[in-house]
């Protein structure tokens, strides 16, 4: 990492919703989901190579460097954009991986976004976003970094103003395979679309989260555990739940009576992901 010329932060998200409303003759989902940042995540450091290799210097047990999705977002881009150089990659990973939030969506969106300006390609947001749909249905959102209530597979974003809470995430010992959940035949697909607006005057539920806590114990047992406090929540198709406080102190007590079995981590919702804060703040050429 100490060789890198930009750091970047990749931030974890939350479906504070997930409504399932139908299925598409592709196999994937139309779904209605209302997305908003962390102020936690993974860092990114890269460095521009002449030699126009792509070399991601962090190992992720189980994942080969090949198809790690840092590593084919950056392929990706280059082999789009014509861009002769290459980049040196390092990862400090500190998002539980299969946790529903996002944590390889986002390493791809900051990795899109940070070539585009080490290779100075100069590409739109727009365009960064349409190629980060095909590496996985969230990484728009990541690249776009506004708060957005979601529909489509989840790529038609509209930006929204939340409240921004602290939320207590806690994170089950277990990976939840989305694929897995998705094609489980006990999962609702008939949820009737609802409007933004009457969204926001409150409710919604995570359309996922029965057919997870039907096979998932570690997941059923976290939900138990933190709704003796709060009202609890899955996000994505699992496995981190969550419940949100209305300051840090809250959070961190309840936090704090975690059992060791279930780790977990207190961060503020964000309605602007924490990259974008930090490349405007580059592009006003404060150094913070
Ligand atoms: C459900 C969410 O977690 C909501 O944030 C995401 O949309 C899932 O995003 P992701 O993990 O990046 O998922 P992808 O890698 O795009 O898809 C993994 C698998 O989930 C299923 N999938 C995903 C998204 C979607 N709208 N419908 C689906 O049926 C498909 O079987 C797909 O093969
Ligand atoms: N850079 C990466 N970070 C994490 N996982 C990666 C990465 N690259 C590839 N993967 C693979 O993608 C899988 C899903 O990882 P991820 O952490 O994005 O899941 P998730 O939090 O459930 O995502 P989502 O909320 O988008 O469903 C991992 O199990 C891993 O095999």
């Amino acid at each position: 990492m100490q060789h890198a010329q930009l750091i970047l932060p990749a931030p974890a998200k939350l479906n504070l919703m997930l409504h399932i409303l139908g299925r598409r003759a592709d196999g994937y989902h139309e779904l209605q989901t209302l997305f908003q940042f962390l102020d936690h995540g993974d860092e990114l450091g890269f460095a521009v190579r002449e030699d126009g290799e792509i070399r991601l210097h962090t190992e992720i047990p189980g994942v080969p460097h090949d198809g790690n999705l840092i590593v084919r977002a950056a392929r990706q881009l280059q082999r789009q954009s014509g861009c002769r150089l290459g980049a040196d990659i390092w990862l400090e990973k500190r998002l539980p991986m299969g946790g529903g939030i996002g944590g390889g969506s986002s390493d791809a969106a900051t990795t899109l976004l940070a070539l585009d300006r080490l290779w100075q390609l100069g590409w739109s947001e727009e365009r960064l976003a349409e190629l980060g749909l095909a590496l996985g249905a969230d990484v728009p959102l990541f690249v776009r970094g506004r708060a957005a209530f979601a529909e489509g597979v989840g790529e038609r974003l509209q930006p929204v103003e939340l409240e921004e809470p602290w939320f207590l995430v806690v994170a089950p010992q277990v990976t939840v395979s989305t694929a897995e959940i998705f094609s489980d035949p006990e999962l609702t697909r008939n949820t009737p679309a609802i409007t933004v607006r009457s969204l926001l005057a409150g409710g919604g539920r995570n359309d996922c989260q029965p057919v997870v806590e039907k096979r998932y114990a570690e997941v059923r047992n976290a939900l138990n555990w933190l709704n003796k406090f709060v009202p609890a929540r899955m996000t994505g198709t699992g496995a981190c739940v969550f419940g949100s406080f209305p300051n840090r102190d809250d959070a961190d007590k309840v936090a704090r009576q975690l059992p060791v079995t279930m780790p977990g981590f207190v961060a503020q919702g964000r309605n602007v992901s924490m990259l974008h804060r930090r490349l405007e703040a580059l592009a006003q050429g404060v150094n913070a």
